[in-house]
């Protein structure tokens, strides 16, 4: 039988670098990770394109997607709602490839509940200061946007006892290098481990 690709989540307050990190972990030859492309009713930045960066969608595109569950989380954040389609990932998966998914934590929280083997990983800001100075620096917002993420931000970082690990983004080639380590690692233990138990079986 094909043994199941691992899911992992990265989260983390917003402007604190997960799509700059996120893109550094793809841009290495030898990855081999699947990114979950989310839904969004939020408006396209410069420079974003529908099924590259996000599938942009409408409010009653998004809650017709809700009715007919074709979303393995949704969250609504600062305005918009954000969500991950459920049949690429569970399609993906069940292919033997890991799955990559870049979203906050409120949506982190609901695929722990349904994926409590995934690999949970929040990256975090050297400081608050940092991470207002990135946002700020980003220029994607206006001044209230910004107020509004981070506040969230605050809330969110309280959720990082969720997750399996903290990885700091005081440098993105540092925090990549960490993150693919972490998966590596995780791939080993989980192999070992399947293997102590056929071993097991294989004595009984
Ligand atoms: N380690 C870093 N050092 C300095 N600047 C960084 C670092 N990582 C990311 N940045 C910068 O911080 C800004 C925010 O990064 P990015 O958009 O990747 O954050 P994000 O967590 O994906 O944000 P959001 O959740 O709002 O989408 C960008 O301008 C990016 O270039
Ligand atoms: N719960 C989900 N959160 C998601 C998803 N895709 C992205 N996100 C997160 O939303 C915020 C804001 O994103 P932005 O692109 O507007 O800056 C950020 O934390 C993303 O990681 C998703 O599918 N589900």
């Amino acid at each position: 039988m094909q043994e199941k690709g691992l899911l992992i989540v990265l989260s983390g307050p917003s402007g604190v670098g997960k799509g700059t990190v996120r893109k550094a972990i793809f841009s290495q030859p030898d990855t081999e990770f699947e990114y979950s492309i989310s839904m969004t009713t939020r408006t396209p930045r410069e420079g974003e394109v529908n099924g590259v960066d996000y599938f942009f969608k409408s409010r009653e595109e998004f809650e017709g997607l809700i009715e007919q569950d074709r979303l393995l989380e949704y969250a609504e954040f600062v305005g918009n709602y954000y969500g991950t389609p459920v049949d690429y990932v569970r399609e993906t998966l069940d292919s033997g490839k890991d799955v990559f998914l870049e979203i906050e934590v409120k949506g982190a929280r609901q695929v722990r509940e349904k994926f409590p083997e995934g690999l949970f990983i929040f990256l975090m800001p050297p400081s608050l200061h940092e991470l207002k100075n990135r946002i700020v620096t980003r220029g994607t917002e206006t001044d209230d946007l910004i107020t509004n993420r981070l506040l969230s931000a605050r809330e969110e970082i309280e959720m990082m006892d969720l997750y399996d690990y903290i990885v700091e983004n005081d440098q993105v080639e540092l925090a990549s290098e960490r993150i693919i380590a972490i998966v590596k690692a995780e791939h080993c233990r989980r192999e070992r481990v399947e293997h102590r138990y056929k071993k097991l079986l294989e004595v009984e």
